[in-house]
């Protein structure tokens, strides 16, 4: 396992550009399997669950040629074999990462049938699947679960358009539900649907390929099955947790940085949620300016009580930030509560920050109230291990914050989905050492 060494302390400057965001490739690369025709996809972001999953494809018999612009590929899958999802193969890579679960959608809708071991992901608390399974049901699939082996699969020759309630907004759930409605007789509705900007991105690609979704955007989505899709060409939008990382990375550090093309228009509420924060954040065009700030100080609510920021479905606030708005919390002026309503284990990576000399109470698995120190006392570098993707880059800023040497092990986790993040840090000007 790699680790990083890390010599905290260093103001960072200069311009970075987000990668292509990972949860979007995920979604969008599944997509391909929807047609025998081509699809370009372009700004693929180079980290491992999105290779794992490219892949899978290959590993189905999907062509997948890259292409000579960075990040460009093109797939065809026209000689789907779904014997591979009888194979070891396809239960080792299906089950070491989330986004595998959103091939279950398209395999049933164009092939009739799929299979799929538990997939993996952060281990961030219990992560259920039925609001896929029985999605898939209510299209008329037949589903079974077999609990010795973990395995879940779905049948249906022909799936049927039906109004469907999600019993909640899950995020790939709802993507293999569109993915599987779209070739569907008849007409399908989605009912408290997520609607993130990648499942906006993916309806859209799909209606260029062919099939026909409105509501794109809300959490009512209504799809008119068609029979057949065709290829297409997509741009994934930059990835916004990548660029809420690097806003809480300027901030803790002192560092001037510039964010550059960020598609503001799709961040929600992510930068007002950071100002909150106390953090001044700046738009310039398309780019978002962060200036060296000494102090911020964390707002209150308007009556002077504590400031309590909480995930929620989209619009709300994304789950994957609230890890590094509470590393960001820990050198601001003032007291909030990181309340974690989705996932029952992502705040337990505060012990590491506790012990780094950050104030911090866990009140319980979901929720941590932050004393912001207002840097009167420096984080100190320990050795520690990246628990999950974001716990891991909250650490590696909090690290690069502190005084001293830091190494964080197991950083095979943040790899999951920040390309090269070693590489552009120190473009940044931060001292941090990738070591075996
Ligand atoms: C590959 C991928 O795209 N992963 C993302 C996806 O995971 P994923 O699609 O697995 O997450 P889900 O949206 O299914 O649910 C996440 C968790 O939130 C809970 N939940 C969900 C909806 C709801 O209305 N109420 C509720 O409590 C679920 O029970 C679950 O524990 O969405 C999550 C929630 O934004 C993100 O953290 C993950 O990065
Ligand atoms: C939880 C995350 O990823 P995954 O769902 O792939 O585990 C994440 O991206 O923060």
């Amino acid at each position: 396992m790699a680790a990083f060494k890390i010599e905290g302390g260093a103001s960072l400057s200069g311009e970075i550009t987000p990668q292509g965001a990972k949860n979007e490739a995920l979604q969008i690369l599944s997509a391909v399997l929807l047609t025998s025709e081509p699809v370009t996809i372009h700004n693929i972001p180079n980290i491992r669950d999105v290779n794992k999953q490219i892949e899978l494809l290959k590993d189905f018999g999907v062509k997948v040629d890259q292409l000579e612009e960075k990040g460009s590929y093109r797939f065809e899958a026209s000689g789907v074999d779904l014997k591979f999802l009888e194979t070891e193969t396809f239960r080792s890579k299906a089950s070491s990462l989330r986004g595998s679960i959103m091939l279950i959608g398209p395999l049933l809708a164009r092939f009739g049938e799929a299979q799929m071991p538990q997939p993996g992901g952060d281990k961030i608390g219990r992560r259920r699947l039925d609001t896929h399974f029985i999605g898939l049901k209510q299209l008329g699939a037949n589903f079974d679960f077999d609990a010795q082996r973990h395995r879940y699969f779905v049948k249906a020759e022909q799936l049927t358009g039906k109004y469907i309630l999600l019993d909640e907004a899950s995020v790939t759930g709802t993507a293999n539900l569109v993915m599987a409605a779209v070739l569907a007789k008849g007409k399908t509705t989605i009912y408290n649907a997520a609607c993130e900007p990648y499942l906006q991105q993916l309806c859209k690609m799909l209606n260029r390929m062919g099939a026909n979704i409105s509501g794109i955007g809300s959490n009512l989505l209504e799809i008119e099955g068609v029979e057949v899709l065709g290829g297409t060409t997509h741009t994934l939008l930059p990835d916004m947790i990548e660029i809420g990382s690097f806003i809480g990375l300027a901030a803790m550090t002192k560092s001037e940085i510039t964010i550059k093309n960020v598609r503001i228009d799709q961040l929600g509420l992510i930068p007002n949620t950071f100002r909150k924060l106390g953090i001044r954040i700046e738009e310039k065009g398309d780019d978002l300016f962060i200036p060296a700030q000494e102090h911020y100080e964390i707002d209150t609510f308007i009556d002077g009580s504590i400031l309590t920021i909480a995930d929620a479905i989209w619009p709300g606030f994304t789950p994957d930030l609230l890890s590094i708005l509470l590393v960001v919390a820990t050198q601001a002026k003032g007291t909030v509560l990181i309340h974690q309503k989705m996932f029952e284990s992502r705040l337990f990576f505060t012990d590491k920050l506790i012990d780094m000399g950050a104030q911090i109470i866990l009140c319980d698995p979901h929720r941590a109230t932050v004393i912001g120190l207002d840097r009167k006392y420096p984080l100190r570098g320990i050795r520690m291990t990246s628990p999950d993707i974001r716990a891991g880059v909250s650490l590696l800023i909090a690290a690069l914050s502190a005084t001293g040497t830091s190494v964080i092990d197991n950083v095979e986790q943040i790899d999951r989905g920040y390309q090269d993040i070693d590489e552009r840090l120190r473009a940044l000007g931060a001292k941090i050492e990738r070591i075996n």
